[in-house]
């Protein structure tokens, strides 16, 4: 850690946080970590991993049962006021009246947002100038994500809070929004993510933390979190040239032509697969060499949990 990462404020910090549920469910079950001023953080999880819950408690929509939660060193919930102001949330559904334009929806807002940016400037800001007079209830799905995003904008907030940001958007969409997070985060927008998408959280994450049954189970860079898995090598042998001539510390799972390699070393293993392939003038046919993703870490992590919890008693 550089003496500039030490020095950068802490804007979110959630200390040992537990939140349980009426009926006693625990879904929040000792979670901590801290989110420094401009930084993307991204909550990822299984379904019901207690990412909302967890959020829910930075956002001040809730006490925690035990731990504490500070943002913009403030307890969000009992500073509501002092807090509220500074940050901005985009709900999963904005729930918005249907009837109204979508100029109409943003002016409604700002009636009640201190220091509201103009209509037109958050409306831009989404890419969505140009559909200001149309009814909410005629926007495209992406666009609906879009105007719940420029609302959530609409009071220059310090910190974002995004809650699946791109469900629903077709893939146009989605790196139009990615696109827009990171002029956020340009402008020094402290961010918190959840999200259902490796791919996105590996995009726009600066760290992350994997969730499971209300606990993080690990958490750091996307290298950090998968650095201790293994890359993988995939091709076809062409008809007729059988595993067994791979050099021994290459031989692999087989199936049927085609090969698959786990190797921490990508690329000695590599090197030695093409000089192999060079010297015996073989093919490798549909070659992909690859770092382990975040994906991999996902299930790898999300299998291991399912295979260590109970089996219930019937
Ligand atoms: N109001 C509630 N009352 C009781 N249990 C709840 C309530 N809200 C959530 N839960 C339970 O708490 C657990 C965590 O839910 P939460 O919505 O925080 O998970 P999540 O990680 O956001 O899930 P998803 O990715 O599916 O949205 C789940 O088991 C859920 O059923």
């Amino acid at each position: 850690m550089t003496s500039d990462d030490m020095s950068r404020e802490c804007v979110i910090q959630a200390d040992d946080v537990r939140r349980s549920y009426a009926g006693g469910f625990e879904a929040v079950t000792g979670v901590s970590f801290s989110v420094a001023r401009g930084e993307l953080f991204a909550l990822l999880g299984t379904n019901g991993a207690g990412k909302t819950s967890t959020v829910e408690l930075l956002e001040g929509l809730a006490r925690p049962d035990a731990g504490t939660v500070r943002v913009l060193g403030h307890d969000p919930y009992a500073e509501r006021s002092r807090v509220r102001p500074r940050i901005g949330v985009m709900l999963q559904e904005g729930g918005f009246p249907s009837d109204l334009s979508v100029a109409e929806t943003v002016r409604m807002w700002a009636g009640c947002t201190s220091g509201a940016r103009p209509t037109g400037e958050a409306l831009e800001l989404v890419g969505l100038g140009h559909r200001a007079r149309v009814r909410v209830k005629q926007l495209s799905g992406g666009e609906r994500r879009r105007l719940d995003l420029a609302l959530a904008l609409l009071g220059r907030p310090e910190v974002l809070f995004l809650d699946e940001p791109t469900t629903g958007l077709d893939a146009e969409g989605r790196r139009d929004t990615w696109e827009l997070v990171r002029r956020l985060q340009e402008d020094g927008i402290t961010v918190l993510l959840t999200t259902h998408y490796l791919e996105e959280a590996e995009a726009l994450a600066d760290r992350l933390a994997i969730m499971h049954r209300g606990r993080i189970v690990t958490a750091g860079t996307t290298a950090e979190v998968t650095a201790a898995r293994p890359a993988r090598i995939r091709f076809e042998l062409p008809h007729g040239i059988p595993a067994a001539r791979l050099p021994l510390e290459l031989r692999a799972a087989a199936d049927g032509p085609r090969i698959e390699i786990r190797t921490h070393r990508l690329q000695e293993s590599l090197t030695e697969l093409l000089r192999w392939a060079a010297e015996s003038d073989v093919p490798l046919l549909a070659l992909d060499a690859r770092s382990a993703s975040l994906e991999e870490a996902f299930l790898d992590i999300a299998k291991s949990a399912a295979q260590t919890e109970e089996v219930p008693v019937p």
